[in-house]
């Protein structure tokens, strides 16, 4: 199976890593504005392969992405220490509309994986730009910030994050939704369990854990100028979803009806999204994920705005 990544800086190029540790592909083709990185990678990346599994790396241009059936979008400026996501808006919208058009025409037939940021609206903006059917144009959406909450409350708790089922909802980004009314551990609410395991569960608690997931992004850029090992695991476990047909559920971005893009739960498989689930929210969240999706409208206008 092949995959296409076009952005080669940190999140691309730890995407790549991912995928060919994990052997998610067959092989990869790395594309960028700078072919002199692209190389550079390729070959490093290549150089993996002996103690990992055989991927063909290569560096390429647009039309090697042809028979792709995942393109990676990852190209795109990065947030600057304070910087918000929805910041980098206009810059990257400018750039999308050079890159996806060139991505299309190559591999018509792929999935598309944004990571760049304001993923969200980018999504609705590649989904605008491509015109392709429904489940084919996605987002890595708030598979991070989601990784985020497991991984904090299994730290917490003290037991394997994977065993721990939460979901972070609506933009990747500030406004973003922790849905802890219905996050458990492995199908134990997560307060039942913490009280038969007589573990510190509270409002103090649930607090600390959502101002690291809020703000983890802007902790780590202030501490290392970017965050990438991350993304560059969540986009492998997409892909691979994808590459699988594995309908596994993740929470992924796509735009509705309306082209607005947001995340949710989703079936992600061998076409793409397959299905959208609910899930079942209290009212302070479903009031939070209600302002979080007001928000990406106001954004997604704007980026529309820049296309024309
Ligand atoms: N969705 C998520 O959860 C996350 C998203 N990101 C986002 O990913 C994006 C990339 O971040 P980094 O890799 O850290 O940035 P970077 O600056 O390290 O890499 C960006 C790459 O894009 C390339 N590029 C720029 N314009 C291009 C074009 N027209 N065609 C082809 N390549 C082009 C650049 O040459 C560069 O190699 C940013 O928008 C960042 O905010 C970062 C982390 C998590
Ligand atoms: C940069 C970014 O979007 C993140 O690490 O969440």
């Amino acid at each position: 199976m092949k995959v296409g990544i076009i952005g080669t800086g940190f999140v691309g190029a730890s995407a790549a890593y991912a995928l060919t540790l994990r052997g998610s592909c067959t092989e990869l083709v790395l594309v960028d504005l700078n072919a002199k990185k692209a190389l550079a990678e390729a070959e490093d990346l290549q150089h993996a392969t002996p103690f990992t599994h055989p991927v063909r790396v290569s560096a390429g241009q647009y039309p090697d992405l042809a028979d792709a059936q995942v393109v990676i979008l990852t190209a795109g400026v990065n947030q600057k220490p304070g910087e918000t996501r929805l910041q980098l808006l206009e810059r990257n919208v400018k750039i999308f509309a050079d890159v996806v058009p060139q991505v299309v025409k190559a591999a018509p037939e792929a999935i598309l994986l944004v990571a760049t940021n304001p993923v969200d609206v980018l999504t609705a903006v590649t989904a605008r730009i491509a015109g392709l059917p429904d489940g084919q144009v996605m987002g890595s959406g708030t598979t991070l910030d989601t990784a985020r909450f497991r991984a904090l409350v299994g730290q917490h708790v003290g037991i394997d994050p994977q065993h721990v089922h939460a979901f972070v909802l609506g933009e990747h980004g500030d406004s973003e939704v922790l849905a802890w009314s219905s996050a458990s551990i492995s199908g134990i609410p997560i307060e039942e369990y913490c009280l038969q395991r007589e573990i510190q569960w509270d409002e103090e608690v649930r607090k600390t854990i959502d101002e690291k997931v809020r703000k983890a992004a802007y902790t780590i850029i202030e501490g290392k100028g970017a965050t990438y090992y991350g993304i560059g695991a969540a986009l492998a476990r997409i892909t691979e979803a994808i590459a699988r047909d594995a309908r596994a559920i993740l929470s992924v971005t796509a735009p509705n009806k309306e082209g607005l893009a947001y995340a949710l739960p989703r079936i992600v498989g061998g076409s793409g999204i397959r299905d959208t689930l609910e899930v079942p929210l209290n009212a302070q969240e479903t009031e939070a994920l209600t302002r979080s999706i007001e928000i990406l409208q106001e954004a997604t206008h704007l980026a529309m705005g820049h296309l024309r």
